[in-house]
Parts: structure tokens; C-alpha cells; sequence
């Protein structure tokens, strides 16, 4: 089967995306989507994104990890798919889809991409990290030199020790200022660094709000694959209007043989 896609990238975290509203893509093929992100053999992409059609909202998203497996909510995907949607005239500037976590509103202009984001009603505070849920389960924890860090080794050993099979994303972070973070994450699924995270980074920026490490509600974060910001409320804790913004970049469109 020929099977034209397209590669976006938000920030360095990049994906093959389809265009599966004719419901062409064969969804329960794991191997072939562990093939197509496969960087020697294949593509080459932190994850995989289905475009579907749906009944209550612009588009709908199905996300898959670069291992093959369908996943939970990925922030720079999200943002991605939704440049990818105007690209196709599916939408104009502004757009509500849903996915695995829910609805999603969101605006692009340019290239830049603002996503909401679920809210964060619950954040497990320890004494060397947090964790929370920002529509991908996240570990965040402070760290000396980060650009030192042997986030692969560090961060396997967190998503298979302390979180077992299930595991979970694992983001590393050093304060650069008052409402600035640097943020290194090792991602789930792809089972190593990327170069960032959309619903990491978001988590990030909760959870040094919450450790009082920023007053502001307003948090720019620093990656290895560029820029992003996120704004939110919060009230006795709990953290709502929650936005994701930052480019998302169409590569190239191509074909393959499947
Ligand atoms: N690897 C994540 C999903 C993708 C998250 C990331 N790419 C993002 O931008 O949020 C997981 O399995 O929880």
C-alpha cells in the first residue's frame, strides 16, 4: 500500500502525521507504526498522529508512541496536528478537537500554535520530585547541571523502577530565572530523550508553580529542541486554563511503501 504522510516537528519533538479520514491507516498494526518512527528503518519520529473525522468536533487525534503503542496526550503532537489541520483547510485560526483526554481548544497563528491543555486537579508532592498528570503521567525533578546529566540512564531507571510497567515520562529541571526553567525529558514509549516534551514541559511549569519556585502564571521553558510557554490559573490548587504555546513546523510530505 502507498501511504502519503507528512513530518512536523514542535520544538524538536517530531512525528509522522496521516491524514486518516477516509479511515485508511490500519490502526491495529503495531509493527508498522514502531516501523515508520523507526529512524534507520523507516521515517524516523518520536510518535505517530492519525487526522479522524468526528462527530462532535473538528477532527479527532489518535496518538501513537514511536514504540507502536497508542498513548496518551501529547502536547506537541496536539500542537502539530492542529497546524497540519489548517494546512488541510479543515480549520481556520481557531479549532476545538478532541482526543484521548478530552476536547482540546486551540489557535494557531503562523506558526505558532496555542493548545489548551486538561486541567490539574492533583499533584503528588515528594521530597525529591512531584507527579502529575497533564493528559501524559509526568515525574518532574530538580537537578544540579543539567546540561551535564545523563538523563537516558537517570531517567530509565525512574520509568522502570519507581513506575514499573505502566511507567511514566520523566522530566529533569534546572531554574534559569524567576518564571524560566531549562527542562530535559526522557519520554515513555520512545524510551529516550526527546527533544521535548509538550505535556511534559507543561507539567513542569505546574509543578514549580506549586513548590513556589515561580509566582507567575506565566512559565517559559527552555528545551533542547526550542521554546515554549505555558500560562495557567490556579485556585486552592488546582490548576485550570491551562496553555501550551509554541511553533509547530511541517517538514516535508512524502510517500512509502507500507
Ligand atoms: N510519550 C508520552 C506521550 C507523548 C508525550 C509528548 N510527546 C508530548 O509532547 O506531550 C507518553 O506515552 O506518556
Amino acid at each position: 500500500m502507498k501511504l502519503q504522510f507528512f513530518k512536523y516537528q514542535g520544538t524538536g519533538n517530531d512525528f509522522v502525521i496521516i491524514d486518516n479520514r477516509q479511515d485508511i491507516f490500519p490502526k491495529n498494526n503495531t509493527k508498522l507504526v514502531a516501523q515508520l518512527c523507526d529512524r534507520r528503518f523507516g521515517v524516523g519520529a518520536d510518535g505517530l498522529i492519525l487526522l479522524e473525522n468526528d462527530k462532535m468536533s473538528d477532527f479527532k487525534m489518535v496518538y501513537y508512541n514511536a514504540d507502536g503503542g497508542e498513548s496518551t496526550m501529547c502536547g506537541n503532537g496536539g500542537r502539530c496536528l492542529v497546524a497540519f489541520a489548517h494546512f488541510l483547510g479543515v480549520i481556520g485560526n481557531e479549532t476545538t478537537f478532541v482526543a484521548v483526554d478530552g476536547l482540546h481548544e486551540a489557535t494557531i497563528e503562523g506558526d505558532l500554535v496555542n493548545l489548551k491543555m486538561v486541567d490539574v486537579d492533583e499533584i503528588r508532592e515528594k521530597p525529591a520530585y512531584a507527579f502529575l498528570d497533564t493528559g501524559s503521567p509526568h515525574h518532574v525533578q530538580l537537578v544540579e547541571e543539567l546540561q551535564k546529566f545523563d538523563v537516558h540512564k537517570e531517567g530509565a531507571k525512574l520509568r522502570y523502577g519507581l513506575y514499573g510497567k505502566a511507567g511514566s515520562n520523566i522530566n529533569f529541571v534546572e531554574q534559569e530565572g524567576s518564571d524560566a526553567f531549562q527542562v530535559r525529558t526522557y519520554e515513555r514509549g520512545v524510551e529516550d530523550e526527546t527533544y521535548s516534551c509538550g505535556t511534559g514541559v507543561t507539567a513542569v511549569a505546574i509543578a514549580m508553580h506549586k513548590l513556589g519556585k515561580t509566582n507567575s502564571n506565566t512559565v517559559k521553558i527552555t528545551t533542547p529542541g526550542g521554546d515554549l510557554s505555558i500560562s495557567f490559573e490556579q485556585n486552592n490548587g488546582h490548576y485550570t486554563n491551562i496553555h501550551l504555546k509554541g511553533p509547530a513546523i511541517q517538514v516535508y510530505k512524502g510517500e512509502i511503501e507500507c
